[in-house]
């Protein structure tokens, strides 16, 4: 197998991203605080997880909000500016040229921030099932997509949004089912975060949801 990838990483400002789970941080309060918080801490996790896999080289973080900016960069993770009101396809592509220019990136991919079960061994797998193929890997509905991964040297042609499984598969990408349940459980609502709290969640998810 080729290098490791560098994974791209897409996150909406905080007053915006994941409204599904408004409420889940805090009781049904609905407090915008602190689901802000829950949504740093939920990405925060799963950059710490993807970070720590064998097979993943690099991680940016595509994104518009200062909070988030601030997060990463204080953990030692690379922010790229988000394309202004751009959407989720469009950042991920501005992250894929960026990336692409760089002498070191070979193999570009796309992995989501709402993975706050993720084991590194989990993404670790699914990446060595990928082999030198475009893949996927379908959220645990099999509607969505959790991971994009390009062919080397390839634009990475992302085409996520509702049916992404399915628009994926017509991409040509190779579907990537395995052992790896805390890699497809990506939380858009809170029956998702009960899902990934019976696999454990990350330390920063678990201290916001306790
Ligand atoms: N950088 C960036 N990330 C985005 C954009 N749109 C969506 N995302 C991220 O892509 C992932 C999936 O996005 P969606 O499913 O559309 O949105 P969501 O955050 O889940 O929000 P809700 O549908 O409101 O619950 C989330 O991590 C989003 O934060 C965008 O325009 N720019
Ligand atoms: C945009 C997607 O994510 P979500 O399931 O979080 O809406 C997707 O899976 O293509």
């Amino acid at each position: 197998m080729s290098a490791g990838f560098h994974l791209i990483v897409p996150i909406k400002p905080l007053h915006l991203a994941k409204s599904r789970l408004l409420g889940a941080a805090d009781r049904g309060a609905r407090q915008p605080a602190a689901h802000a918080d829950l949504v740093t801490a939920v990405a925060l996790d799963t950059v710490s997880a993807a970070r720590r896999a064998p097979g993943v080289a690099g991680i940016v973080v595509v994104t518009s909000d200062p909070t988030l900016t601030e997060a990463f960069t204080a953990d030692g993770v690379e922010v790229l500016a988000d394309v202004p009101a751009a959407g989720l396809n469009a950042a991920l592509r501005h992250g894929d040229t960026q990336l692409r220019r760089r002498a070191a990136v070979s193999r570009v991919g796309a992995l989501q921030a709402d993975l706050p079960a993720l084991r590194p061994g989990d993404l670790a797998a699914a990446i060595n099932a990928a082999g030198d193929d475009r893949s996927f890997c379908p959220d645990r509905h099999g509607t969505g997509t959790t991971l994009l991964l390009a062919e080397p040297g390839r634009p990475l042609d992302p085409r996520f949004g509702p049916g992404s499984a399915d628009a994926h598969a017509e991409s040509g990408a190779k579907v990537l089912l395995g052992a790896w349940d805390s890699l497809r459980c990506d939380v858009d609502t809170e029956a998702d975060l009960t899902a990934a709290a019976a696999l454990g969640l990350g330390p920063r998810t678990a201290a916001r949801t306790s």
